[in-house]
């Protein structure tokens, strides 16, 4: 598995752009009938990918589960989010079953033993995206489509910044130990998320760029506010944001991306702002 090491801001106003990508950015999410698994030592979060063709994966595909994580299963201890960014698939979860469109939801709950996944058609792809959070007590598996998703329009045309917040995994929505995620849609004509831009010290942050045009980019900005660097995305790619890091973004087209977040706590709105003037 691919293990990320926490890194301190002050090291990283050092590092080459090479360095930064190695530490922060997710390059390959979904590989064939595989799982793709980061483990960040930021607040122990795990991004998974698995894309599903052929065969029915299970989400321990390939991990070894006791040498990484010290439990029997991977969720025994932890919980996870699965968004599908691809063709109709199914989840089952200890048995039941779940059909999930395009970007839909699940939320599985921390002591569910065997996750599994599949496409309904291997001709068009189902593409999970998941992330996952160390969890204490059980909470309800849920299936959140994109209509129940509750939704927060902010930005504007004007400022290049018009998009619309679904939030799914969110304290209003559903009950989780420490998880939140979501997928954030900026309209056509709007390239930039996140601005002004914020940190929140008490949680991490990773994004997930995807419905980027193959011929465009998004340049993703990271570190302290006044100490900014970028790393040139492509779509289906995500980056980790300690919390001492802005996570923002412009692209070279509109874009959607899901967020996620894990650590103290799960106040959404508790960001600490920046003003764009005083970025450097
Ligand atoms: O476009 C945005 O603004 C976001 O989606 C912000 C993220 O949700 C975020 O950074 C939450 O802390
Ligand atoms: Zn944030």
């Amino acid at each position: 598995m691919d293990v990320r090491y926490s890194v301190n801001p002050r090291d990283f106003k050092r590092y080459t752009t090479e360095e930064v990508r190695r530490e922060f950015l997710i390059e390959k999410v979904f590989e064939p009938d595989a799982v793709t698994a980061v483990y960040s030592h930021v607040d122990r979060m795990v991004t998974f990918g698995c894309m599903p063709v052929s065969r029915t994966v299970a989400l321990d595909d390939g991990i070894d589960v006791w040498h990484n994580f010290g439990t029997k299963y991977i969720l025994e201890r932890r919980e996870i989010g699965i968004f599908n960014v691809g063709g109709p698939g199914v989840i089952t979860a200890d048995g039941a079953e779940y059909r999930l469109g395009y970007k839909d939801c699940l939320y599985v709950t921390m002591g569910t033993k065997d996750v599994t996944f599949r496409s309904e058609d291997g001709s068009k792809p189902a593409k999970f995206y998941m992330v996952s959070a160390p969890a204490h007590k059980a909470c309800k598996t849920t299936l959140l489509t994109i209509a129940d998703a509750r939704k927060v329009p902010c930005g504007s045309m004007e400022q290049a910044n018009d998009r619309v917040i679904n939030q799914f995994i969110h304290p209003d929505v559903l009950e989780t130990c420490q998880l939140s995620m979501g997928m954030t849609s900026l309209k056509p004509g709007s390239v930039w998320n996140t601005m002004p831009a914020h940190t929140h010290e008490r949680r991490m942050e990773i994004y997930f760029y995807f419905e980027i045009p193959d011929e465009d980019v998004v340049f993703h900005m990271m570190g302290q506010g006044d100490e900014t660097r970028h790393i040139v995305m492509k779509g289906e790619q995500a980056v980790i944001s300690p919390s001492w890091s802005i996570h923002a973004g412009c692209g070279t087209s509109n874009y959607t991306f899901i967020w996620a977040m894990g650590g103290e706590n799960k106040t959404f709105d508790d960001m600490d702002d920046l003003r764009k003037t005083d970025l450097k």
